[in-house]
């Protein structure tokens, strides 16, 4: 999948994400529709229809240019380029066999309103002039029109129907197809983005915005349920001291790896995440204050048992923790219940650090 987000994922604005990704769903339409009248050509064994594929075939090999430039950055190009493929494929089948006689030619009309979907909306000028090209191209086909090479003429005239009413199907599937694809990236795309907001683009896990979210669900689910429900902040000991000595890239190299070691030990249904710098939550939804104490134990004594990599060299790393409970009794909302485990978190670090401690 990586043609499709070619170019979009190092865009800030959703709409130039969305029309990037459609042009690179463009550039697959083209090729495809290209490639399977070729195939269809060839079977047939009617020298103009097989003069017609070939003539089509060498703009497929502009398609891979089309994501190479939006993976590039240079996101206009590649928009003008697709149409010009689309444009110039349409055009070469249409001179070199099939002539305007089975109506090849309503493909411009195809591209002159598919120019207005794939231009944003600040391109609204190279947008009408591509699509009144296409418009003007067609009208202008359909008044003269382009004669057929003779053995397509020679056809007889059922076949000739029956080529001409492939033609209109095909350009109405390739039109339902690229917009129905267009609104599934797009709708991908959004998904995405919904992800990427509530994510820590170090570490990947929940980040605080997510995890604030995440508690004041957890809250509301433990009151009505009347089960308990843990949180713990943890915070890796004399952190400063791996920037200091290592660098600030084996400080980050640090987080990520304390990140995948949270991810192998909490178990499925704890949520674990950054809340920022190098201090991590977990949310423990159905847990009393004796598990989750030995839950988070089994995280610190993982940290310690191993220390993490960082090129050759080895980082012995510790994590302190404090961990607080809501049970049914307590009034508290969820920052509340943060503070009281931050607090937890302070005597761990007072007591001499790589312990867990509780809330009073
Ligand atoms: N590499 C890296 N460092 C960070 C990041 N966020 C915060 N820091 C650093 O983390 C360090 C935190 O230092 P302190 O708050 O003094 O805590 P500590 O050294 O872990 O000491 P204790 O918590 O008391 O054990 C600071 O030097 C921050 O610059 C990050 O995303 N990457």
């Amino acid at each position: 999948m990586d043609w499709l987000w070619a170019g979009a994922r190092s865009q800030a604005s959703v709409t130039t994400r969305r029309k990037i990704m459609q042009v690179n769903l463009g550039a697959a339409g083209v090729a495809l529709t290209i490639l399977a009248y070729f195939a269809y050509y060839q079977w047939s064994g009617n020298p103009a229809l097989v003069r017609t594929g070939w003539a089509q075939l060498p703009f497929v090999l502009g398609v891979p240019l089309v994501w190479r430039l939006n993976a590039q950055g240079r996101d206009q190009q590649a928009r003008w380029l697709v149409f010009a493929l689309a444009m110039g494929g349409t055009l070469a089948a249409v001179l070199a066999g099939i002539g305007t006689a089975l109506g090849a030619h309503i493909y411009f009309l195809l591209f002159a309103v598919l120019t207005l979907a794939f231009f944003p909306l600040a391109q609204w000028r190279s947008a009408l002039v591509l699509s009144l090209c296409n418009a003007l191209i067609f009208l202008a086909f359909d008044q003269w029109g382009w004669p057929a090479h003779a053995s397509l003429q020679a056809l007889p005239a059922a076949t000739q129907k029956s080529i001409s009413q492939s033609l209109v199907v095909g350009c109405i599937t390739v039109a339902i197809a690229l917009t129905a694809l267009s609104e599934w990236a797009a709708d991908l795309n959004e998904q995405r983005l919904l992800a990427l907001a509530d994510t820590d683009a170090l570490t990947g896990l929940r980040n605080r915005r997510a995890l604030l979210e995440a508690l004041q669900g957890e809250v509301a689910r433990a009151r009505r349920s009347g089960r308990p429900l843990s949180v713990a902040v943890l915070d890796l000991d004399h952190f400063k001291s791996v920037n200091d000595h290592h660098g600030h890239e084996a400080g980050d190299q640090v987080l990520r790896q304390f990140a995948e070691l949270m991810r192998r030990e909490l178990r499925g249904y704890d949520t674990g995440g950054r809340l920022g710098g190098e201090e991590f939550v977990v949310l423990m939804p159905d847990t009393d204050l004796a598990l989750a104490v030995a839950s988070i134990d089994r995280l610190r004594a993982a940290l310690a048992a191993r220390p993490l990599a960082w090129i050759d060299e080895q980082v012995d790393m510790t994590v302190s923790a404090g961990v607080a409970c809501l049970s049914a009794e307590d009034e508290g909302d969820g920052s509340d219940l943060l503070r009281a485990a931050d607090l937890a978190l302070y005597a761990a670090k007072r007591d001499g650090r790589n312990r867990v401690r509780t809330a009073l």
